[in-house]
This record gives C-alpha cells, sequence and structure tokens, in this order.
C-alpha cells in the first residue's frame, strides 16, 4: 500500500462514492441475491436492455429472462457449479456481451452473484425489414426484432401474442414509421401460419392496374403485355402464410370488393379467369389514414371496414411512448455499428437530447438520424453531431436540463454552442460571426472549450 496515496486522498469512499465509481464503469455490472432477486445493477444496462436501473432492482432475475432482455442464461448454471462461469449473451437490443458470474459464498452456500458484462465489438447483423414488396418466404428465426420498453408497446405486444394464434384479420393503425409493418411480422411469426410465407405489399406504390394482378395474379393471356404462363398472385402465393397490405386506404373501390370477397368466401379470382380458387391465407392490413372518416366520405367500403377490423390495434405515435426511444436508440446503434463495422457509442447529453425530441416522422426517422450520427460521428456521439432540426426543437435543452445549476446550465449550454460552431467553422473569426461574439473573447472560449478540436483549426 502506498502511504503517501492514502494521506493525499481527496475523497473519502463512501457507498455513495462507489455507487458514482461503478456508474462510470463501461462494464455492466448486475448483483442477484441467493433467491434471485436483482439487488444491483449498475447505469450500463440502460445501454444493454434500454431500463434504467431502478425499474429492475428489487424484481426476479429470472422474470426479467423470461421476458427476453438477454440470453442465453448464466444464473442456473452458476447456482450448480458455485464456481466463476464465463458465457457469451446476447441482448435484445442486439449487444453481444461477454458475461462472467461469480458467486459469492458463505458457509459454501451462494449468498450473492456478480455478474459482470462487457460489449464484444463485433454486433450481430440486424435484418432490414422489408416496407414495400416482400416476396420472399421468411426464413425461421429471421423475423425482425421489435423493441418495446413502454407500458403502451409492452401491453400492445401482450395483445398481439393473444390475438396471433386466431386466424382473425388484423388491422393496425398508425402514423407512418409507427413500425406497422414490423408489428404485422411479428404477429405472424407468433401465429399457427409462421411456417407459411409472409407477403408485405404497399397499396400506395403500386399502380392500379398493376395492383389487381399482383394481387390477384392473371391467366395466359389475360391481358396485352401479360406473361404467356399467366402469374400467380400474392393471394395464392401467401397460400397458408400472412398477407400484409400496407396503407390499405388506397386501395380502389373495385378491388376492395374482390379482397372483401377473399376475406368472405375465402376465394378469389385471377384477373381474367373464369374458375375461383381457394385463399387459405391470413390478412394484416394497415393504414395511417382515417378509415372510418373514408368511409363516411364513401372513398373506403364500410362493409370491408367492417371486416378488417375485427381485431383493431393502435400503435401510438413515438412522442407517445418516450420510453421507447432510449432502448431504440441502442438497439440502432448496435445495428449500424455492427453494418459498418464500428463502434460509436453516445453521450449522455445526446441520448437525452433525443429522447426529448418529438419525432415527427417516428421510429422512421430515428432509425435514419442514427445512422447518420453512426457513421459521422468521432467515436463518441456528441452534441455537435446532432442534426440543427433537433437540436432546435427537442423540448428539453438537455444539457441545460441536466445541470444542478443554474451557473452549470449556463455554462453547459456556452460550451455546447462554442464546440458546435468551432467544429462548423474552426476558424475563431467565423465563430466569432456565428455567435455574434467579440474575435478576441471567441479565441478564448475556443481555448477553454475546445481544446480536442485544435488540431483542425485554420487560425
Ligand atoms: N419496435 C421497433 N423495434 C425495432 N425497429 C422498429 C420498431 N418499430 C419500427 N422499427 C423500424 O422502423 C422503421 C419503420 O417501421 P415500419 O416500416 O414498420 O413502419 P410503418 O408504420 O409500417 O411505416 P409506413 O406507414 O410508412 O409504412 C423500420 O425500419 C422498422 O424496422
Amino acid at each position: 500500500m502506498n502511504n503517501q496515496l492514502v494521506t493525499n486522498n481527496t475523497i473519502e469512499i463512501t457507498s455513495e462514492t462507489l455507487k458514482r465509481v461503478l456508474d462510470y464503469s463501461t462494464d455492466e455490472i448486475y448483483i442477484i441475491d441467493r433467491n434471485h432477486k436483482i439487488v444491483y445493477v449498475n447505469k450500463v444496462c440502460e445501454r444493454h436492455y434500454g431500463v434504467d436501473p431502478s425499474t429492475i432492482i428489487g424484481r426476479d432475475n429470472k422474470e426479467l429472462f423470461d421476458e427476453g432482455y438477454w440470453g442465453p442464461s448464466i444464473t442456473p448454471i452458476v447456482f450448480e457449479k458455485k464456481q466463476p462461469v464465463h458465457i457469451i449473451q446476447d441482448t435484445y437490443l442486439g449487444a453481444k456481451l461477454m458475461t462472467t458470474a461469480i458467486p459469492v459464498l458463505k458457509d459454501d452456500e451462494i449468498e450473492f452473484v456478480i455478474f459482470t458484462s462487457q460489449e464484444i465489438h463485433h454486433y450481430r447483423m440486424m435484418e432490414k425489414p422489408t416496407t414495400i414488396l416482400n416476396q420472399e418466404k421468411n426464413a425461421p428465426g429471421k423475423h425482425p426484432t421489435f423493441i418495446a420498453n413502454s407500458p403502451e408497446m409492452k401491453k400492445t405486444l401482450k395483445f398481439c401474442q393473444k390475438i396471433a394464434v386466431v386466424n382473425s384479420t388484423v388491422l393496425i393503425k398508425g402514423e407512418s414509421g409507427t413500425g406497422k409493418s414490423i408489428l404485422a411480422n411479428y404477429i405472424h411469426q407468433l401465429s399457427t401460419k409462421r411456417d407459411g410465407p409472409f407477403f408485405t405489399i404497399s397499396c400506395a406504390s403500386i399502380p392500379e392496374e398493376l395492383l389487381e394482378s399482383e394481387l390477384f395474379g392473371y391467366v395466359p393471356g389475360a391481358f396485352t403485355g401479360a406473361k404467356k404462363s399467366g402469374k400467380q398472385g400474392l393471394i395464392e402465393l401467401a397460400d397458408k402464410g400472412t398477407l400484409f397490405l400496407d396503407e390499405i386506404g388506397e386501395m380502389p373501390l373495385h378491388l376492395q370488393a374482390k379482397l372483401l370477397h377473399v376475406l368472405q368466401e375465402k376465394e378469389f379470382l385471377p384477373v381474367g379467369g373464369e374458375r375461383m380458387k381457394q385463399a387459405d391465407i391470413r390478412i394484416i392490413a394497415a393504414t395511417n389514414r382515417n378509415l372510418e372518416e373514408m368511409v363516411e366520405q364513401k372513398l373506403f367500403r364500410e362493409d370491408l371496414f367492417y371486416r378488417l377490423n375485427v381485431i383493431d390495434i393502435n400503435l401510438p405515435p413515438l412522442r407517445k411512448r418516450k420510453e421507447d426511444i432510449t432502448p431504440l436508440i441502442y438497439h440502432f446503434l448496435y445495428k449500424f455499428n455492427s453494418m459498418y463495422n464500428l463502434e460509436s457509442t453516445i453521450a449522455k447529453d445526446c441520448l437525452d437530447l433525443l429522447t426529448a425530441y418529438n419525432w415527427p416522422g417516428n421510429i422512421r426517422q430515428l432509425e435514419n438520424v442514427m445512422e447518420r450520427l453512426v457513421v459521422t460521428c468521432d467515436d463518441i456521439i456528441q452534441m455537435e453531431d446532432i442534426p440543427d432540426l433537433i437540436k432546435h426543437n427537442s423540448k428539453v435543452n438537455a444539457t441545460a436540463a441536466n445541470s444542478n445549476t443554474l451557473d452549470s446550465a449556463v455554462e453547459d449550454v456556452k460550451k455546447t454552442m462554442v464546440r458546435t460552431s468551432f467544429k462548423k467553422y474552426k476558424s475563431s473569426r467565423k465563430v466569432a460571426e456565428d455567435l455574434d461574439i467579440s474575435q478576441s473573447k471567441a479565441s478564448k472560449l475556443i481555448r477553454q472549450y475546445c481544446g480536442d478540436l485544435r488540431g483542425d483549426t485554420e487560425d
């Protein structure tokens, strides 16, 4: 022990200090007692599972495991062996972890277990879900990951698990980019038709004439330009599987009548055909329009609306389920790190700013922003990397909101503005102009706040 160090200590190692130290750790530290109750977890769990430590401390470890936050399980092995165990685990956000479980024994019995998890920087590649027309049969286990942490979405997923096994038609309503397609796929994966195909077609992106033949197929010589052999439509190809009709509100009225026949009679007539064909499919439809209003305006068939609306699911916009934003941010961080072979992380103030933004384009917009941030940032996504549109429209200035005092809030805002401007202009003269301050003041602030960026300076 170095006595010099002890006498010169400037901090006292209280439990509060220790807690802070553990929160600064880049590894996850997770402790359960002998009854498998979670007694401690540091802040890293937010990055790995998208949840705040306070929401899981006190809960049963197995319960959390059963909810699918990570896998495979290491706990039964360590309780059986009473020895340290190492394992590679995947979290549902897409992180790959090297986890070590260390049992702490008292009288040869486990008193508690400490798990430490380190991220392995080769994250698994996520599948990119298709949004327009997907004619590929789903490979088992290749369904997209559905991130849900908010009470609303957890309830929706539970509801989907219930209705997936009955074969009724489902209508998913929600703004663009809220995840209607991915939810349809999720329902299919849980349904009795999961071994069958899953096809997606967007009624808005295909011209009317083409939409009819894409859906119902056609017989040989049905029209000029038709293939000699005829063509099977998606209703036939999706036999014993699921057909997802996106943007159903855009379907022309005459096709709505044909679709209603499929739903009622489980049969359809290919274009130019004379003989009905059987259709054993489940239809899931989605819309971002108000179909009730369209029915009143006679733009959508009332009978079809009631037939589709047997089970309806409302996907709330992202701004109404803020608890999903952090897990989605990490999910996309892992996804794009893996895709571009990068190791970017995100600063806490940025995370807060992104959470405070209202995301008019919903998850699709968040996904696009995260891709851009991961690709363009220097290792850590910082305030100055965040697009102005988000910075200026975020309800909370996260930097300021995180500060405890007015002085530190002002200081943080000043720092962010100077760093953002310097990163953009790389010259004290231009920073002075940008921030409307004197050049000598700009130089002083750049020295104070931008030490790590000054290699780039022009002046
Ligand atoms: N809960 C989620 N977990 C992970 N990714 C999601 C989630 N929800 C949506 N996404 C992703 O966001 C993007 C948009 O989702 P999706 O295409 O399902 O939205 P949509 O509501 O069908 O949009 P539109 O109405 O424009 O067709 C997709 O890339 C999807 O993978």
